[in-house]
């Protein structure tokens, strides 16, 4: 009939009058203005020209341009739809004609839109809400104001869209103004999925899907099921996702919406992916792209790229991923579109780690990090911050490793625990309760049926026959009743598992949680260990004792007895001769053999520290000082009589030299040195020993009080001559050389 219609009008057209042809071609438009819009499009440029040679000015005139620019956008050809906008709004201003100028300004917006230019956008926008607002027009400002909250979604300003849509929502009401309420619905349900507030999100645009389906309105249903279909996906809900997806596409195609049709095929090859499917996915996405590519549609290609770029991560081909992952990076950066700009930086920090480039990987990490937090979007920054503690682990940094995964597991259980499960679980039981209840009213309906249908027959039949039907009845109906029982009980056990189930899950998760923290400890401790050693004779380090020896202290009360600390620093004689005669190897076996020796006669609580070189100090702490001397005499004989084995298979025998000194250096006095001070006095009995004799020890046990360290450290035997110096040795007193 159309066709027909079609057929008949377009002939008539060649033989027409102007003034026959104008109202022929005004037909075509509008009656084809959904239905095909190609066609309309043609038609309405040919009656714009005829418009135009006439020097037409007038409502038809502008009503035309308006359907024109229209058409060109759906079909994106945004620079021809641009220029007729700019006609119209020159026309309207000439006219006087507020509605159609405001209308013109809000095309304008939408093309800036569509090209990414947001700011435009908000400009043309923002002019034609003063303009509505100054001509007191309420219906056109709301329309405005819902073009400026998704503006405000697309710049990232999340909270300014809702509070604009929530603004909106009663206006819309008041109004009664369904296909509006339907639109606000749904980008209020994509902002609150950008903000992980999925179940909000899918609540009111499945009320938005019902709004649209009453109406009708394809064009809407299919922009629902989209975003539909992104927050099942976000909620890993993946095959309901790509359903959602499949319907959106049809409904696409059945529109000849070629945006819709590339984002749904976008949408469908990164679900396929997900699952596995690689080549009906490499399909879906070179056909969306070429579309696209075709609209210039950046965000689209950026998305399409951010797939590939993911199907090459997986096949490892990390190169080719990065040059994917860096365009897609260029367009969002370009766009402006802060919620495209996180995925290829996340898949460059991905294909740089695989690669071993840690430098790289963290860069984009953090970028991407920096961008999610400032989005809020929790989901997607507590899955970065795992990336960034799995790229921190690679590198050995476990400190940093363990800090990124305490934030990863913080966010993740902030995400999990948002009340998501309880949400889901009433929104699910609010769903079945709905449909228990239709169910319900449906056998209510159908027994009504019966029971009038059986009125009827009542009075055909006679009574003996009629009591026989009456029992049938009442069995089928306790029958009925019987079934809704049981599918009651089913469905509360059915419940009850998918209760359990999470459960488990969320037992599960936290435990990986728990075994990753510890195993990141644990590596910590070791390092930590590490750090504290000498790796030859695995004896503590200097590091060590500066990080214990001041806490030891501080714990140790002044008064208490047997609360001595005596520091004794040993030294081998003549080692250098050892490493000349048998060789370096030689020279660090009698070290590791010498360090055994230390523990043996030392005491696990002391602290044995190889000091540096061939030197060691020994401190003993929580002792009488009085029994210094016997552990000294003890470690000379002990190392005297020991056979130190050299690597040739062969033994010599070696012999050490020791100094030491007591802390606190007076007794019942107040301490004139500090513990760094006691151990160059240690140093300087030491140095006395080697000179004296070599193979003995000199330790001082204590000071008289006012003794002062300099006077000590420059002349010792002055010191000593004037007794202020208690010395224990195992050198005749007039025999040791202090100097
Ligand atoms: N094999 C080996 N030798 C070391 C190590 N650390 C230091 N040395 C050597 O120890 C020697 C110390 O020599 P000197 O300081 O002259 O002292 P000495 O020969 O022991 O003589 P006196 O101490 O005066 O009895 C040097 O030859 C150092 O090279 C080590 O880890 N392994």
């Amino acid at each position: 009939n159309t066709a027909d219609t079609r057929q008949s009008l377009e002939t008539e057209l060649n033989g027409a009058t102007p003034q026959r042809q104008i109202s022929i071609l005004q037909q075509l438009v509008t009656e084809n203005f959904k239905s095909d819009p190609p066609y309309a499009l043609q038609h309405a440029d040919t009656l714009i020209s005829l418009f135009e040679s006439t020097g037409a000015t007038g409502q038809d005139y502008l009503e035309a341009l308006q359907q024109m620019a229209t058409l060109q956008v759906g079909q994106g050809l945004l620079d021809e739809a641009k220029a007729n906008a700019e006609k119209l709004a020159a026309g309207a201003q000439l006219l006087a004609e507020r509605n159609r100028h405001i209308q013109s300004l809000k095309t304008q917006g939408v093309i800036a839109r569509i090209q990414s230019d947001y700011d435009g956008a908000l400009d043309y926008f923002q002019r034609a809400a003063a303009l509505a607002r100054q001509h007191d027009l309420p219906d056109a400002a709301v329309q405005v104001e819902y073009e400026i909250a998704i503006i405000y979604y697309f710049m990232g300003k999340h909270a300014d869209a809702i509070e604009l849509l929530k603004s909106i929502q009663p206006k819309v009401e008041q109004a009664n103004n369904q296909l509006l309420a339907g639109k606000v619905l749904n980008i209020l349900g994509i902002v609150y999925a950008n903000q992980s507030r999925f179940e909000e999100s899918l609540d009111v645009m499945l009320t938005a899907l019902e709004i649209q389906k009453s109406l009708k309105n394809k064009g809407a249903q299919q922009a629902l099921l989209n975003n539909i279909g992104v927050t099942y996906n976000r909620l890993g809900k993946i095959r309901q996702a790509l359903d959602i997806y499949i319907e959106s596409l049809d409904l696409a195609v059945e529109l000849k919406d070629v945006q819709s049709e590339a984002l749904a095929l976008i949408n469908i090859a990164a679900i396929q992916q997900d699952l596995g499917d690689y080549e009906p996915a490499q399909a879906n996405l070179s056909r969306g792209m070429a579309i696209a590519r075709q609209l210039n549609d950046k965000n689209l290609i950026a998305q399409g790229l951010n797939s590939s770029a993911e199907y090459y991560l997986v096949k490892a081909d990390f190169a080719k991923a990065i040059q994917l992952s860096i365009q897609a990076l260029t367009l969002a950066d370009s766009s402006g579109d802060k919620t495209t700009a996180v995925k290829p930086r996340q898949n460059l920090a991905k294909a740089y780690l695989a690669q071993g480039d840690i430098a790289n990987a963290l860069l984009y990490i953090e970028q991407a990090i920096t961008i999610a937090a400032e989005l809020e979007n929790k989901s997607n920054l507590s899955k970065l911050y795992k990336q960034l503690a799995d790229i921190y682990q690679q590198d050995g940094r476990y400190a940093e490793a363990l800090s990124a995964h305490k934030r990863y597991s913080e966010l993740n259980n902030e995400v999990f625990n948002n009340e998501s499960d309880k949400k889901m679980a009433a929104l699910r039981a609010r769903n079945e309760s709905l449909q228990k209840d239709r169910k319900i009213e449906a056998m209510a309906n159908e027994q009504k049926v019966q029971a009038i249908q059986y009125q009827n027959e009542l009075t055909l039949r006679d009574q003996v026959s009629a009591q026989a039907e009456f029992q049938r009845y009442i069995f089928a109906a306790l029958i009925t009743l019987l079934l809704c029982v049981l599918f009651m009980i089913y469905r509360r056990r059915l419940q009850t598992r998918l209760n359990k189930q999470l459960s488990q899950l969320v037992k599960d998760r936290t435990r990986e949680l728990a075994a990753k923290h510890i195993e990141l400890e644990r590596a910590y401790t070791v390092m930590e260990t590490q750090s504290l050693t000498d790796q030859l004779t695995k004896l503590h380090n200097r590091r060590f004792l500066m990080q214990k020896l001041p806490e030891d202290l501080a714990n140790t009360p002044a008064d208490a007895n047997e609360q001595d600390f005596v520091f004794l620093l040993l030294d081998l004689d003549n080692f250098k001769q050892v490493n000349d005669t048998y060789g370096h190897t030689a020279g660090d076996l009698i070290l590791i053999q010498f360090s055994d020796l230390m523990k043996q006669v030392f005491r696990s609580s002391d602290y044995t520290i190889r000091w540096g070189g061939e030197e060691f100090l020994v401190v003993m702490r929580h002792m009488n000082r009085a029994n210094a001397p016997a552990y000294a005499e003890r470690l000379r004989r002990t190392v005297e009589q020991h056979n130190f084995d050299i690597a040739d298979g062969s033994s010599i025998n070696m012999t050490c030299s020791i100094g030491f000194a007591c802390f606190p250096d007076t007794q019942g006095e107040s301490p004139i040195l500090s513990w760094n001070q006691v151990i160059d006095v240690a140093d300087i009995c030491l140095y006395a020993a080697k000179k004296s004799q070599r193979n003995a020890w000199i330790g001082v046990e204590k000071l008289a009080a006012h003794t002062g360290f300099q006077d000590l450290i420059s002349d010792m035997s002055l010191s000593v001559a004037a007794n202020q110096v208690k010395i224990v040795s195992s050198i005749a007193a007039d025999e040791i050389v202090w100097d």
